[in-house]
């Protein structure tokens, strides 16, 4: 039998650059991991595609999902819901393949109810200054959005201390290679060849 992939979890405070990140990764390596598409009922942004950046629904759809048991998480967040289709997560890691989540902390809180052996990666900020100045340099939020945003994002930085490991992202490239290091050593850490070995040994 195939071995299950890895369930991969970022999450992070609004603005610390998880999409950027993410983005980063698998403009690299997107052979290994797949990217969960989450659902959202946000509106798009310029720029943003449906199926590509999220599916994007309306919330009379997304509640229907919820009822039919359809997503892995959910979480309202800053007036908007977001969730992980579980079809789709659940059929790429019986296939073998690992899976890549990049959402925000009560969401992962729940990943982590229901798939305790995942990987959880929080990436943190260099500074609650810095967090914010990205908020605002991004530009898609108005004040009081950004405001919002500041006061969730502290209550979510206390929360890394539920996580496996902590990644500053300083700078993308440098946050990308701590995160492709942890994947690769996990891997290494769960895959018992051992047993393996012996049965090859047995053979012989
Ligand atoms: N719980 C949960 N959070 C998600 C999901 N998809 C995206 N998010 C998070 O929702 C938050 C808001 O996302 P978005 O509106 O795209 O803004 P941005 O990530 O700050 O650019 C971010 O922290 C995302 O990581 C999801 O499926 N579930
Ligand atoms: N390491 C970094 N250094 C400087 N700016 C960054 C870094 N990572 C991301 N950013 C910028 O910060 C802003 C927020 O990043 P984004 O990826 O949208 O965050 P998130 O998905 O966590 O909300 C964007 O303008 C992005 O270009």
């Amino acid at each position: 039998m195939k071995e299950r992939g890895l369930l991969i979890v970022l999450s992070g405070p609004s603005g610390v650059g998880k999409g950027t990140v993410r983005k980063e990764i698998f403009s690299q390596n997107d052979a290994n991991f797949q990217y969960s598409i989450s659902m959202t009922t946000r509106k798009p942004r310029a720029g943003e595609v449906d199926g590509v950046d999220y599916f994007f629904k309306s919330r009379e759809e997304f509640e229907e999902l919820i009822k039919q048991e359809k997503l892995l998480e959910w979480a309202e967040y800053v007036g908007n819901y977001y969730g992980t289709p579980v079809d789709y997560v659940e059929q790429t890691l019986s296939e073998g393949r690992d899976v890549f989540l990049e959402i925000e902390v009560q969401g992962a809180l729940q990943v982590r109810k229901a798939f305790p052996e995942g990987l959880f990666i929080f990436l943190a900020p260099p500074s609650l200054n810095e967090l914010k100045n990205r908020i605002v340099t991004r530009g898609t939020e108005s004040q009081e959005l950004i405001d919002n945003r500041m006061k969730v994002a502290k209550e979510e930085i206390i929360m890394m201390d539920a996580y496996d490991y902590v990644v500053e992202n300083d700078r993308v490239d440098l946050a990308c290679e701590r995160i492709n290091a942890i994947v690769v050593a996990e891997h290494c850490r769960r895959e018992r060849i051992a047993p393996r070995y012996k049965k090859l040994l047995e053979v012989e």
